[in-house]
């Protein structure tokens, strides 16, 4: 998740300027950011969620069988079907994204869909599952991928080997992988006593 989210950043650098900017404001350049310091952080919060969406984890969710016959819309289901839910085609649907479903917008998340969480609670989004299956990591997930980005968008100016764009191809699997390395260049954004 964090290879995906420094991709988007990289090759979005007014999102990442915006980042950086805010944890400017929030945290200044005389300490490092602690876990404390992260519910002051909607816009580092707002790009978690976009990546999430644009690139979950598991793009195809673990599986679930009916207990009973039911009926889904129109469809009349057998108790025993199995149920894989294509959480990459739902976090991308235009019909729930109408604004540019497949384009790195962590705004709309301050704006349009800032009710949606990714804590199984808003179906749109579920890069975590939802129900009695959900990921029980799903907190410690979360709560790493913000002071970890945090840490390092504060500490590093990040770019990419003569400024190219990132490839964003994904590889075919379970798990959501960038089919090609990621190569990042960091030089020091604070005073040297804070390393
Ligand atoms: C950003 C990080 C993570 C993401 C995006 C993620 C995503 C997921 C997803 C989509 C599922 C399937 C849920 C479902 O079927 O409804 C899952 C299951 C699971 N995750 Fe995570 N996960 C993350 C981090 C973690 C961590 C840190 C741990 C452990 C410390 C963990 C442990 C598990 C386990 C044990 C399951 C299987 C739960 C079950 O089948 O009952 N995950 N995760």
């Amino acid at each position: 998740m964090l290879i995906w989210a420094l991709s988007l950043l990289l090759n979005h650098r007014h999102v990442l300027k915006k980042v950086q900017q805010e944890l400017d404001d929030q945290i200044g350049k005389n300490r490092r950011v602690t876990e404390s310091d992260l519910n002051n952080l909607p816009y580092l919060y707002a790009v978690v969620k976009e990546t999430l969406r644009l690139y979950p984890a598991s793009p195809l969710s673990g599986l679930r069988e009916f207990s009973e016959d039911t009926t889904v819309g129109n469809y009349k289901i057998p108790k025993g079907t199995w149920l894989i839910l294509n959480s990459w085609k739902l976090q991308r649907d235009p019909r729930v994204w109408q604004e540019n479903p497949s384009k790195f917008m962590p705004e709309r998340f301050l704006k349009a869909h800032k009710k949606l969480d990714v804590k199984g609670q808003s179906f749109e989004l579920l890069p975590f599952g939802a129900g009695r299956r959900i990921c029980p990591g799903m907190n410690f997930g979360l709560q790493m991928m913000h002071l970890v980005l945090a840490s390092l968008l504060q500490s590093f100016e990040v770019s990419t080997v003569a400024d190219e764009a990132v490839d964003m191809t994904e590889s075919a699997g379970l798990t959501n992988l960038k089919a090609t390395p990621l190569d990042v260049l960091v030089a020091p954004r604070l005073a040297s006593r804070l390393y």
